[in-house]
């Protein structure tokens, strides 16, 4: 008998949770578990991998979209479909953009369902022939330049123990996968991961939300709820951006790191928990310390081992290797099949300087993939932004020039022309400078290639 498909469904409104166990669990195809929150979510996830996640968009904590953005990361082989009230077509293409699979609106259709669901069976079957490329890969992380190597040896060593871990680097360079790579090594790793990004907490509610509160703690609060450092008990919690938690809630935290305790908000009782803490940061913790935003005490607490992670243009070895993979997932996350990268487009990948790390190169990635009607991608499917940018590094050695020298097909230069001319709304004179070539060299190369308006 084939294997059941595992659904997990995540609701906060139990009479929702139960309308879907009751409709769906009658179809013997299907393994079903439900959850009540993103972080219960998390934790079901974590020793049962689910192959379909529907989630609803809006509940309070961790919504929808935070959940599916933890959820790609981590288990990027799980599909997300996210549930939306009838009129909130806003949402749904918010849902989109986030990355989920599809929508679905409630009160369902569970005929509509079950062609969706039946689609995303069909998808993970291919999928799932396809082969999987083990090199260089350690958990999620992917990279084999000599400072991700160091890395994957440091999350080696100190995995295993119980040790509080710092880790550092620029925003987009790995730190959640590092984090959920250390849980995965360790002994807890049968228990919950639970990821918090601690700057979309407001003031105002990351004390309830790392530690819970207690029936009337304030308006709203109508029962007891527990917090993320509850549902991360006997595993482990990652508090991301932890250079933005709010002074008194640093004080809470150092007390949980000291002794193991904390008291709900509202709550007299102490509370003791076995959570492994992993926080990270993109911020510089000496200068927030001498600016007093952040505690001293604090910091030599977290600051026992710490991890880098560098910059993408520190490691250049690892831009082919992520971007093949990232084209794989994208081109059948947008149903092509793009299974080339042109080698000028590597050329302009390597190029660029990647503010934004490894998720800047993902999402580019992504929207070529989108903009690529054949099976390669070509330079002109990337961000123009992009293109501008490596041509104004390079000087005279524009990237279209530089296309050129390395590829020989006037047909890549051509397209970059025209992608660029098209950004700039056909100002030649501005053209010509992001390209870093004279405005006559255009003005002919216009020409010659045939490039209409
Ligand atoms: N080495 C890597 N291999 C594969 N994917 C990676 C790697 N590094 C980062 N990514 C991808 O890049 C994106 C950003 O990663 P992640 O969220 O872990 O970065 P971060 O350093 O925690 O960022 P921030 O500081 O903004 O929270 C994710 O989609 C992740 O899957």
């Amino acid at each position: 008998m084939d294997k059941k498909t595992r659904l997990l469904y995540v609701d906060d409104e139990p009479a929702w949770r139960n309308i879907f166990r009751r409709e769906i669990s009658e179809d013997k195809r299907y393994e079903i578990k439900t959850a009540d929150s993103g972080a219960d979510a998390l934790a079901v996830l974590n020793n049962w991998r689910a192959d379909i996640v529907l989630t609803d968009l809006s509940m309070p904590g961790m919504d929808g979209i935070e959940l599916l953005q933890h959820i790609h990361l981590l288990y990027p082989e799980t599909f997300v479909l996210i549930l939306t009230g009838v009129n909130s077509a806003n949402e749904a293409v918010r849902a989109m953009k986030a990355g989920a699979y599809d929508y679905v609106l409630k009160p369902f259709d569970f005929t509509t369902l079950q062609m969706q669901l039946a689609k995303i069976i069909d998808h993970q079957q291919l999928s799932n022939q396809e082969a999987h490329e083990p090199d260089a890969r350690f958990e999620q992380l992917i990279g084999r330049s000599p400072s991700m190597y160091q890395l994957f040896e440091g999350i080696r060593r100190i995995a295993p123990t119980n040790a509080t871990v710092l880790i550092r680097g620029e925003s987009g360079t790995g730190k959640e996968l590092v984090a959920a790579a250390i849980h995965s090594r360790s002994s807890r790793c049968d228990k919950a991961f639970i990821p918090v990004n601690c700057a979309a907490l407001t003031e105002s509610l990351i004390n309830s939300a790392l530690f819970g509160h207690e029936k009337g703690a304030f308006t709203g609060a109508d029962k007891r709820k527990a917090g993320f450092f509850e549902h991360a008990h006997g595993g482990t919690i990652f508090l991301d951006e932890i250079g933005d938690i709010p002074l008194q809630t640093q004080v809470a935290l150092l007390r949980v790191l000291e002794l193991g305790t904390f008291q709900r908000v509202g709550g007299i009782d102490t509370i003791q928990v076995d959570t492994r803490i992993i926080c990270a940061t993109n911020k510089n913790l000496e200068v927030a310390m001498r600016e007093k935003t952040f505690r001293e005490d604090l910091f030599y607490r977290l600051n026992v081992v710490t991890l880098n992670t560098s910059p993408l243009r520190d490691r250049a070895a690892d831009i082919p290797l992520l971007a093949n993979q990232f084209l794989r997932t994208s081109s059948q996350k947008h149903n092509k099949q793009i299974d080339l990268i042109a080698p000028g487009t590597l050329e302009l990948l390597s190029a660029y300087a990647w503010p934004g790390n490894v998720r800047e190169l993902k999402n580019a990635i992504d929207r070529a993939a989108v903009f690529s009607n054949g099976n390669t991608l070509l330079p002109e499917h990337l961000p123009p932004e992009l293109l501008q940018a490596v041509s104004a590094r390079h000087g005279k050695a524009s990237a279209a020039q530089m296309t050129l020298d390395s590829t020989n097909l006037p047909e890549i230069e051509a397209a970059v022309i025209r992608r660029v001319l098209e950004d700039k709304n056909w100002n030649l004179s501005q053209a010509a400078e992001a390209l870093g070539i004279a405005r006559g060299t255009l003005y002919s190369k216009i020409k010659s290639y045939n490039i209409e308006r």
